[in-house]
């Protein structure tokens, strides 16, 4: 209820951000500090302090947060990039004094999956809201500048009176098993070994289950027989994306996989043996050119990692019972 108030109201958000904590970005990339234990945290600034005075001549510049969310003691959570506005000399006091800013600025594809759980989703939240601020200045109807309201929840075109609103795209994500063995595709682009469950923009109309069918025929040239619905996430790469995830089976007479060589490096069935070591590489071990050496799957963020662990968890309970 709170957060809703000053989402919506200037002044209640104005207020919010006096007593608020802020997380800083340079050029999208989060500033984040890393521990001797080799993860990433999230320091919070507090809007008064002095770190934050350095924005610049203009002081008020801190008024430019961007609301994320708030904690459950009611204290509201801003992002503000300090890549954007602010003059060269004060960035590189930033870069420069990492100690007084409590971390540095890390590039979030590198720091994602070595961020805690509870932290990730906030990270990501923060990047795809200034994200989508810094490429929303114009009107695409009229091409005059938009307007911002306090918590940065919309934009609107006071010439043509559109309201522009933060905007992810749809993803399905689906692991697709045979009744014995589940499907695992690689992009060229991940990283050396890394297989995952196959992923798919919906199309403008499409329902999910229709996006699901066509991305599975299209990328291995499976059918679909069944869809069971997993849970959902917000994704920052590429830029903002909500992922359904969902469970889906082949006929299992029926599992010659054609993957599509544009899309995927590979696709192929993985035994459930072979899943349960994956699921438990926390770190792959690599080669002297710093490439994992191992097949292993997206760590536990990935709602892709959430996908393999419960169908590893059912085809142990199917055991049990057989
Ligand atoms: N959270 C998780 O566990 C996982 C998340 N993912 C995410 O799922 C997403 C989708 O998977 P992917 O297999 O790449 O998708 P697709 O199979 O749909 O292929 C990607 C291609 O689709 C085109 N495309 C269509 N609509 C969009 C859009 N709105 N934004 C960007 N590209 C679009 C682009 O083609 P072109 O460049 O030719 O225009 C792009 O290269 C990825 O971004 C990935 O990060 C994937 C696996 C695990
Ligand atoms: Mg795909």
């Amino acid at each position: 209820k709170y957060l809703n108030k000053i989402k919506e109201e200037d002044e209640a958000c104005r207020a919010a951000l006096q007593s608020g904590n802020i997380f800083l970005y340079h050029k999208l990339a989060p500033l984040l500090r890393r521990t001797d234990s080799g993860i990433y945290q999230l320091p919070a600034l507090q809007t008064k302090e002095e770190i934050l005075e350095k924005l610049g001549e203009d002081k008020e510049m801190v008024k430019e947060s961007i609301l994320i969310n708030c904690t459950e003691q009611n204290e509201a959570q801003f992002s503000f990039d300090v890549g954007t506005r602010t003059s060269r000399h004060v960035i590189h006091y930033f870069m420069e004094h990492t100690e007084l800013c409590r971390g540095t600025f890390v590039d979030l594809r590198k720091a994602f999956f070595l961020l805690r759980g509870s932290e990730a989703p906030l990270v990501a939240r923060g990047q795809a809201l200034l994200r989508w601020h810094q490429t929303n200045g114009f009107c695409s109807s009229t091409g005059q500048p938009t307007q911002r309201n306090q918590s940065g929840s919309q934009r609107v075109c006071h010439s043509s009176g559109i309201t522009y609103y933060p905007k992810m795209s749809p993803v399905v994500i689906v692991l697709v098993s045979d009744g014995k063995r589940c499907l695992l595709g690689r992009q060229s682009t991940f990283p050396r070994g890394m297989y995952s469950a196959l992923a798919g923009f919906c199309d403008i109309g499409e329902t999910m289950e229709e996006a699901l069918r066509r991305e599975i025929a299209e990328e291995v040239g499976l059918e679909v027989e069944s869809i069971q619905y997993s849970g959902s996430q917000h994704w920052p790469f590429p830029q903002s994306s909500f992922m359904v995830a969902c469970h889906a089976t082949v006929n299992p007479n029926e599992t010659h996989v054609s993957v599509d060589k544009v899309e995927l490096e590979d696709a192929r069935w993985f035994s459930l043996e072979e899943v349960q070591e994956a699921l438990t590489i926390k770190a792959p071990p690599r080669n002297n050119k710093g490439e994992p050496t191992v097949f292993w799957v997206p760590p536990s963020y990935a709602i892709a990692n959430r996908l393999i662990q419960e169908w590893a968890n059912l085809q142990h309970l199917k055991s049990y019972l057989n």
